[in-house]
């Protein structure tokens, strides 16, 4: 196995140009195949997630034209009218690939397996799959009830009332709300339980209205979206810079002394993870707000106890700014940590522990007790990309850490360690 050590970082000082949007780049490129015409796609990410979802557009027929640096694409779309691909579409453990494409698929013509990496097999589904079964989609499990693989056999949707679980995943609501369209009736959703990872409803809702359809709600616990209706492209579209990949440069700006730039988000950001730089400013950084960049600088940084429940990416990275904060640090209402990548609450205790900290890891949240003396720490990645680049962190707090695995932050930010290094004094 690969393994990177990061030495003590004294200062950290620059500028960074952030990879586009991982939540936007897939948004866009599926609503981009469902219309007529040709989308341009501008600053979009190139990242093994992104690859899945293109990957599967092109074994359906779509013909996508990337730049060199696959960071732009014009997307030839075509009103949904895919081809039954050959061979079974590999979405890896992209869940912005995974969900919407089974809603999307299951109301159009053609057959689709839909398959991933193991650790796919273990993410839930259940809860979009059962409101697509309500609405009558032709949907069977190929291994495990209420898990991917998923065959799907895409027919006519009618549409109507139909309730989803919103508890474990947004991605759920998501995906069915860029189906709806498609549906023959008008579609009204209810969402039962708490829905949680709030914020990525409005990157949704933001997305399909750039695409030409609104949708109405009503305190985000009805949603409505009349059927029939084609999305129409833009034209030209922007991928905004990815907030989530940003909390490690806001992270690593107020750790140590210096200044980075972090370019690509700002006060403008649609994406609910600008709102860690909000927490930072709690914890004690020094940020200037710009439209579209930040410029954070070190404060005197303490523990703070928070609900995360809107930022369940960008919270992690607290998790390891807890580390040089002083006092305790908690992070709360983040049950569904369990269900992504790895399971996000006890890989990040069980890491936290091994460079020293005093950790309590509950049900659904983390609290840190930084340590008095590190220790020099191997940390076990899990092919989590964010635990790879949170513990980055402990080289900005001055302290040597080995990284296993640095490569798996190919999901979402394949250059981070780079882009790290181009800022590290
Ligand atoms: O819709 C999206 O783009 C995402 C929603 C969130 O997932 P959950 O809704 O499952 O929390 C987030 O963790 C994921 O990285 C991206
Ligand atoms: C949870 C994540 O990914 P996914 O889109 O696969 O859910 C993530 O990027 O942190």
């Amino acid at each position: 196995m690969e393994q990177l050590r990061l030495n003590a970082i004294d200062k950290v000082n620059g500028s960074v140009t952030l990879p586009g949007s991982k939540s936007l780049s897939n948004r866009v490129l599926l609503l981009a195949a469902l219309c007529d015409g040709v989308t341009q796609v501008n600053n979009l990410l190139d990242s093994d997630d992104i690859h899945h979802m293109l990957q599967a557009l092109a074994q359906m027929g779509v013909e996508v034209e990337l730049n060199e640096d696959k960071t732009s694409a014009r997307v030839f779309g075509q009103g949904g009218r895919f081809k039954t691909p050959s061979e079974a579409l590999f979405l890896g453990n992209a869940g912005t690939a995974f969900r919407p494409l089974t809603a999307v698929l299951a109301a159009s013509q053609g057959q689709f397996t839909l398959i991933g990496e193991p650790r796919m097999e273990e993410r839930p589904i259940g809860h979009l799959v059962d409101a697509l079964h309500a609405l009558g989609a032709d949907i069977q499990y190929l291994k495990n009830q209420d898990y991917p693989p998923l065959q799907v056999n895409g027919c006519a949707i009618e549409g109507g009332e139909v309730e989803i679980d919103g508890s474990i995943s947004s991605q759920f609501l998501t995906a069915l709300l860029m189906a709806a369209p498609l549906f023959v009736k008008d579609t009204t959703i209810r969402i039962k339980g708490e829905l949680v990872s709030k914020p990525y409803i409005d990157i949704t809702l933001g997305v399909m209205a750039q695409f030409g359809v609104t949708v109405s709600h009503d305190n985000y616990q009805v949603f409505h979206v009349k059927g029939q209706q084609g999305y129409v492209s833009p034209g030209a579209i922007m991928v905004e810079g990815d907030a989530s990949s940003a909390s490690y440069f806001i992270a690593a700006a107020a750790i140590a002394g210096g200044e980075i730039e972090i370019n690509g988000v700002g006060r403008k950001s649609v994406q609910g993870d600008i709102g860690f730089a909000k927490v930072m400013e709690q914890v004690g950084a020094v940020i200037d707000w710009h439209d579209e960049k930040l410029v954070v600088r070190k404060g005197e940084l303490k523990g703070v106890d928070i609900d995360a429940n809107a930022i369940p990416d960008a919270a992690m990275t607290l998790a390891t700014v807890a580390l040089f904060a002083t006092g305790k640090t908690a992070i709360r209402n983040i049950y569904n940590w369990r269900v992504k990548e790895t399971d996000r609450l006890y890989a990040m205790a069980t890491e936290l522990r091994k460079v020293g900290a005093e950790v309590t890891e509950g049900h659904d949240f983390i609290e840190i007790t930084p340590p008095d003396t590190f220790n020099l720490a191997q940390i076990d990645t899990y092919n989590d990309h964010r635990i790879a680049m949170c513990f980055s962190m402990v080289a900005v707090g001055g302290v040597d850490v080995i990284i296993n695995d640095p490569g798996c932050t190919a999901k979402t930010f394949p250059t981070y360690f780079e882009v790290l290094s181009s800022v590290s004094q």
